[in-house]
């Protein structure tokens, strides 16, 4: 075998051998079902549904299972009403602000047309307030809508989620959980968060659940429908001069588009891709923190024997540790007055707080961050987030 197909062929044995098992203990019975599509949803999770067709393959035998065994009826008239998760009608509509940025994030209105993308607005972070207000994820087929979410999908399907509101915390792990059950928890929202959103070691401690940088619309291909995916992915941009190390995704399309679906508190700490990034607010608002590529040196990153030691102590993980030396140790949203950050970060407050922005993203609205940024991001609200890597 050679070691080309020794990479890949796991993946496709999984796949199948997934399919076969699911078939073959099926005997109609709830429980029985129930595993089969939880064995056919970790097939396209862990194994990305490997091999030529899997993916409908995979699909439509779930839907079958669905419908034959689960009750499930598809009633395409149905109407979903707006009703939001969680508890972000009742916060209070104020931003809180940054002590660690002391400028908002450029805004442009119209937006630029792809040539003027594509010629001069890629280089540096840029907001569109409202761009995807009309999207039917915020219109007719609400993403802040658990029914409509739990409608979408039919029962008993299975989603990873990320437990513990940061993934530098020592005890935060993932794991594969019920789609219906992830979205009662989003809707109840009893986390008994801070009203101040402190910082993350404190919502760390709660045990938050983030469905964080996951292809949903792989496993949910309505969702894709929903969303407008910008013609500016398809923009041929220059690797910025001061980040060598861009790099378009590997897959095909050279596309990746994620979705980010978590309660209010969940927070992303600052950390570089090599990616563009149009990242569009669905649901719910998220406070967005950037600095430039150049303030590398400042940002107290992890380095690779952090990486290991985070790595080792978390056996339980299904999915890589995102933790790596392009992670900041420095809190960007510390809201506490007389935190020890300046102390532990000197370079931090006086090198990179001058030249960072920041913006508070509603639905609808959305940004785009070129590869080597660094980024940070909290959800304020239960929030709903699309990213589309290029
Ligand atoms: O929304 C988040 O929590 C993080 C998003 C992010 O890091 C990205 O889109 O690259
Ligand atoms: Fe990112």
């Amino acid at each position: 075998m050679s070691h080309g197909a020794s990479v890949c062929c796991w993946p496709r044995l999984y796949t199948d051998a997934s399919i076969i098992r699911s078939l073959a203990s099926l005997d109609g019975s709830f429980s029985s079902s129930r595993a089969a599509i939880a064995r056919l949803d970790r097939a396209i999770i862990v194994a990305g549904a490997a091999g030529e067709g899997r993916l409908d393959l995979i699909l439509t035998l779930i839907r079958r299972i669905q419908t034959e065994f689960l009750s499930y009826t598809r009633d395409s008239f149905r109407t979903f009403s707006s009703r939001q998760m969680g508890d972000m009608l009742r916060l209070p509509p104020s931003n809180i602000p940054l002590k660690s940025s002391l400028h908002r994030i450029p805004a442009l209105d119209p937006p630029p047309s792809f040539m003027a993308f594509q010629t001069t607005f890629n280089r540096s972070p840029l907001v569109l307030y409202k761009y995807a207000s009309s999207w039917p994820a915020i219109n007719e087929h609400p993403w802040s809508s658990a029914s409509y979410l739990r409608f979408i999908a039919g029962p008993a399907r299975m989603v990873p989620v990320e437990v513990g509101a940061d993934y530098r915390a020592d005890d935060w792990t993932q794991q594969l959980m019920n789609w219906d059950d992830f979205l009662s928890t989003l809707e109840l929202n009893d986390y008994d968060l801070p009203t101040n959103l402190a910082t993350p070691t404190a919502i760390g401690s709660k045990k938050v659940l983030y469905l964080a940088q996951h292809n949903l619309f792989t496993q949910f291909p309505d969702l894709r429908r929903d969303i407008v995916i910008p013609d500016y992915v398809y923009s041929c941009p220059q690797p910025p001069s001061d980040y060598p190390q861009y790099k378009p995704p590997g897959n095909d399309e050279q596309l990746v588009i994620n979705g980010w679906l978590g309660p209010r508190g969940t927070i992303s700490p600052a950390h570089t891709d090599p990616y563009f990034n149009i990242y569009v607010q669905i649901v719910g608002r998220k406070t967005i923190w950037l600095a430039p590529p150049y303030v590398s040196e400042y940002m107290y990153a992890f380095d690779k024997n952090d990486v290991q030691a985070h790595d080792s102590s978390n056996p339980a993980s299904n999915k890589a540790n995102p933790l790596t030396s392009n992670t900041s140790r420095v809190d960007v949203f510390t809201t506490v007055k007389d935190d020890d950050s300046p102390r532990r970060f000197p370079a931090f407050w006086t090198n990179v707080v001058p030249h960072a922005i920041s913006t508070t993203l509603e639905p609808g609205d959305l940004l785009f961050i070129p590869p080597g940024w660094w980024h940070a991001m909290r959800a304020d609200e239960t929030s709903f987030s699309v990213s589309m890597w290029f």
